[in-house]
Order: C-alpha cells, then structure tokens, then sequence
C-alpha cells in the first residue's frame, strides 16, 4: 500500500470458495490504481493487488486449478493517478500493464475523448497484447481514415491446470458518447457478424463473455440469447461493468454473470467447479456427463485491503508482498510525487457525500455545489450581471469529499471531467425556468437512440432505483468509523462490524468477504441548477442558461419542450476553464488552509 494509506482493517470475513476455474475481477478502476488513501476498507493499491494474483496463482497451482484475471473497462478518468498529468496518464499505463490480466476490453470512459482513444490503441492494446478483445469495437487510423478492428473479436484458449477449453469475448454497451476516431458497433449488430456466429459454434467447454456492459441490461440478454440457441447447455460466464455497482446475475443454471463494482473497491471472485479434465477424469467413461452434473458457480466481493489479502492468501505481512508487486507500489508513489498529488488547495469543514447524504443536505456535495461553489464560478466577466440559470449534471460529480485536505489528486476523483460552461443567451424566462424540471422528471420526452436521460445521473443510479437508509449510524459516526482504522473491542475471532457493502444479488446476501453493516444510498437528481444574479425582486424578463458541455444536447430538448428552439449553433462558450479547474479555485479561495 501507498505510505499514506490508512492500516488493514480488521473485520468478520467470509472465505473464498475455490473451483476448478476460478477468476479475479476488477471494473471501473478509473485511477484508483494508489488504492483509497482515505478509507481503510479500500487501502490496498495497484502492487497489492500484483503480490495478491501471483500469491494466488501459486495456490492455484499447487491446487491443480486454474486462475485467470479480468477487467472490464473505465481504467481511465477519476484519479489524479490518470488524470493529473498533461498529457493524461504520463505514468498510468505502464502501471496498470504490470498485472498480468489475461481478457480486457474497453470502457465508455477510454472513448469519450479522442486522444484517451489513441493512447488506448497505442498503449493498452500492445500492453495486453492477444489478451485486449474488441469484439464490437473499431479505432479510425488517424494517417489513413481506415476503420479497422481496435483490437482481436475474440479469443480462444486452454486454460493450463485443467485444459479448459474456452472461447472469450470483449464487448462495450451500445454506447454513442463516443469520440469521432472510433466506432461503436451495436451488440444486436455484431452477434449476427460471421465471425461471431462461427465462434458460439466452437466445440468448448466454456463461454466468457467479458464486457463494459451491465448484467440486467439488454446487450447481455441478445448474447446470451445467441449462444444458447447454438450450445444449449454449454456454461456461460459472463463479466459486466459500467454500472458501479456489486451484482451476479443467474441467466441459467449453467450461465452466470458476475460485476466487480467501482474504484477498486472491490475485486469479484468466481469459481466455477466441474470443468475441466484432469489426468483422472480422463480415464473415467461419461465424462461429459459427469462433468455437466457437478457444475457450481460461486462469487464473492473482496474488499481491496491488506487484512483481506492476508486472510485469503493465508500469509502475513512478511510473506505476502511479492518483489513484483513491492516494485509497482514504488511505481505508484514515485507517480504521484511526480504529479504532486498530494498537493493541497484547502482543508474540507466537513464530508460531503454524493449518495451517503440526502439531496437537500448540509452534507451533500451538490447542495454544497449549487448554494456555494457555482454561484461563484459561473461567471464570464462580459455577462456578470445578466441574470443567468446555471445547471449541472450530479454525474459530472463521481465521488464524496471527507472533511481533512483537499488535494490536487481529490480535485481528479471528484470530477475528472474537462466539461467546460457552454451558454444560450437571452433566452425568454418563460420558457428557462421550465428546463431544470424537465431534465429531472420529463421520462419519455428525453429519452431517444442517442441521449437518455438516466446517462446523466451518477452511474450508481442505473442500478439502485431507490434509496436505502441505514439505521445504523448517524453520518458523523459513519465518517469517523471510515476515517479511523479499525480497533477491535471484542475478541480478535469476532471484531466490530464495520460500515460498508452489504450486497444483495441473485445468490443471496452472502457475496461480500468482509460482513459490514450497511451503509445509506440516496438517489439525487439528474440536474441541479443555480439561479445567479436575478432582480431582488421580480422575475427577469430573459436569462442566460449556462450549463456544462455534456449536458447540451438535453438543454436542447428540454428548451424546445418549454416553447424555446435553439440549435447548436446558439450555444456559445461561456467559461474557458473546465468545471474541474473552476472548483478547485473556489477551494483554494474559500477553504481553511491548515487542516
Ligand atoms: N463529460 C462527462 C462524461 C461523463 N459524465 C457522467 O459519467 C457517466 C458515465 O460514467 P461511467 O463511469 O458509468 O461510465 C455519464 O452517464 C455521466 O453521468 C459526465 O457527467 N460528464
């Protein structure tokens, strides 16, 4: 772990269950390679987590089985790990290429900006070289204009203890944010391509069908669909993402799907028992059948800190680390000491959360954003006194903010974005007012085969459809409980539950390996506005709607519903510096320097 981190924390943990195929995990790291520096429970980084797959690999080994690493996209945007460097990720890529993962795809995030695209094409495809799967996926040579595949449709391979034989996949949502240098195929589209057709009728023991694609979703559901009607029972693992979230799905009982949730937070386990052969198995008649009766899918979700580690491994802090993985931990910190992550604008009064407070709330990070920061920050000099209407996405805030110092790196974590302040000017009241409700409640009227209007909400939002409050503690107590390693009162066999991930999926409630006590998630808006330089009295007659870059084309939409029609070609810059950089300002200006 990173010098900074907060000690392991002790707590009651569930043990791993082994298979004879079994997979680690990880999704939506955005960055989070130091680990989290502010959280016990999410201490352990990137070389942590190297020792731990090479420490695995060795029991795999002795054991006979095998063990294969996944990752599922949205490596990039959210960590000053990535995002602090110009040109982003100078030290990222050859971080992360130092774990050995053996499927990977890409993510939403590595498209959204045209050179995050090319750095994906140049870097992280030859780093994972005939392991990266871009089954759905094109890049646009920049020199020719070609479209060619950004990397290999699928893969086949023989897993080495057992002589699995396995087809894998790597697919992306129908995602349309994309930047102009790649293509985005529909999975509807590319599971009646020749090639895929020809590969779901391979004679194999498995299907792995890694994605940046949420389990309950649609995508899921059309491949599922195909490759049953050619295997009707051959198992099916599939690997989702995007969503944020902890969830296992059951498609049937030969097929499940498992999704590591965010931040590396967590890394997903799954075991799979009865595939496979080994030199016994092979002298024994009706092996197909025996292998098809036995077979078991298993999943937990490992908390990224060291106590966990050593549990699962069965090791200590001396025996644990790997040189490899020490190495990429000094990787990490020389990183971040170059980027000055560590750098501080101010000291937070107070946590302020995204989904742990409710909207309205003196602790909610968008109340603090509409009633403090944007008044302030969305100014152009030009136009300071027009009365003016600024809106903001709450997806374009990813994280919560703990109280304590507020640095370069949490700048980064909290709003990665570089969405700058657009604006239409002199747009009627009447219709203006209209706009922020629409975004929030109009369902139907903005949804359409390029924009929803769930996309503008935290992606968490997708899945958890409504707000679960925990009984448990007030949110100081959760704070400090988060914030202070954890010291059992009882005996070392039973320690203090402490607050984190309770999940419930298809197979119960028992996937976490560490037992929390649950946390509190509510739901907040798709928008928010802040109403900046009106009359003291009276409403003005027109205003500017000042809003962030991603959310044009709904403004557009919602404008046209409330009686305005703009195009593009209304929309004109209304602050040069991004959102991330305006905030970071308002912190240095406003914010206690001294924690
Ligand atoms: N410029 C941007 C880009 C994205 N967002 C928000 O992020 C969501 C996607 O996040 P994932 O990690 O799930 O890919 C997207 O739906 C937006 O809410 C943004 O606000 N600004």
């Amino acid at each position: 772990e990173q010098p900074s981190a907060p000690k392991p924390v002790a707590a009651p943990m569930r043990a791993l269950p082994w298979g004879d195929l079994n997979f680690l995990q990880t999704t939506d790291s955005h960055g989070w390679q130091a680990g989290h520096l502010q959280e016990p429970q999410y201490s352990a980084d990137w070389g942590d987590y190297v020792s731990f797959a090479e420490r695995m690999h060795e029991k795999a080994d002795s054991e006979g089985v095998d063990l294969l690493l996944i990752d599922t996209g949205d490596r990039i945007e959210g960590n000053g790990l990535y995002d602090g460097s110009n040109p982003k990720g100078e030290y990222f890529y050859d971080i992360v290429k130092e774990q050995h993962i053996d499927v990977i795809c890409t993510g939403n995030h590595e498209l959204y900006q045209a050179d995050a695209a090319a750095r994906e094409y140049n870097l992280t495809v030859p780093n994972f070289k005939g392991k990266y799967l871009a089954s759905n996926l094109d890049y646009i040579n920049p020199a020719t204009g070609e479209q060619i595949p950004m990397a290999q449709r699928y893969r086949m391979f023989t897993t080495k203890n057992r002589g699995i034989r396995i087809v894998a996949f790597g697919f992306l949502f129908n995602f349309n944010g994309n930047a102009n240098n790649t293509v985005v195929q529909k999975v509807e589209d590319t599971i009646k391509e020749p090639w895929f057709q020809d590969a779901i009728r391979e004679d194999v023991d498995l299907f792995l069908v890694v994605g940046h694609v949420m389990l309950h979703g649609p995508e899921y559901k059309a491949i599922y669909t195909a490759i049953r009607s050619q295997k009707w029972d051959t198992p099916i693992q599939f690997f989702g993402g995007h969503s944020h979230i902890r969830d296992y799905k059951k498609y049937d009982s030969n097929a499940y799907g498992l999704q590591g949730g965010r931040y590396m937070e967590t890394i997903g386990w799954m075991a799979i028992e009865g595939l496979g052969t080994s030199k016994k198995d092979e002298a024994e008649d009706y092996k197909e059948l025996k292998v098809r009766a036995s077979m078991s899918f298993n999943r937990r979700y490992i908390d990224t800190n060291l106590f966990g580690y050593h549990y699962h491994t069965g090791l200590n802090e001396t025996t644990f680390p790997t040189e490899h993985g020490k190495n990429v931990s000094y990787m990490i910190r020389s990183a971040r000491k170059a980027l000055s992550l560590d750098y501080a604008y101010g000291c937070a009064p107070r946590d302020l959360w995204l989904n742990r407070a409710p909207y309205p709330s003196n602790n909610n990070i968008l109340t603090w954003l509409e009633n403090e920061v944007i008044p302030e920050v969305a100014t152009n000099e030009e136009r300071r006194d027009v009365p003016r209407l600024a809106i903001i996405n709450s997806g374009t805030m990813r994280f919560d903010i703990f109280k304590g110092a507020f640095t370069k790196d949490t700048t980064y974590i909290i709003s990665p974005f570089v969405s700058k302040f657009l604006f239409i000017k002199d747009v009627p009241y009447s219709s203006a007012k209209g706009v922020l409700a629409l975004l929030n409640n109009a369902g139907p009227i903005l949804e359409s085969e390029s924009v929803s209007s769930n996309q503008l909400a935290p992606p968490e939002q997708l899945s958890i459809l409504k707000d679960s409050t925990s009984f448990l503690h007030s949110l100081d107590q959760v704070s400090t409980s988060y914030q202070t390693p954890m010291v059992s009162s009882r005996t070392e066999k039973s320690p203090d539950l402490i607050p984190g991930y309770t999940t419930q999926d298809d197979s119960g409630s028992d996937g976490d390996d560490t037992v929390h006590e649950p946390i509190s998630f509510y739901r907040v808006p798709n928008c928010i506005q802040s109403p900046i330089a009106f009359p003291a009295e009276g409403d003005p007659e027109k205003v500017d709607v000042v809003f962030v870059d991603f959310i044009q084309p709904w403004v557009l939409t919602a404008l046209e519903y409330s009686g305005a029609k703009y195009t593009a070609a209304d929309v004109e810059v209304y602050t040069e510096e991004s959102l991330t950089e305006l905030m970071a300002k308002w912190i240095k200006n406003n914010w206690e320097h001294d924690c």
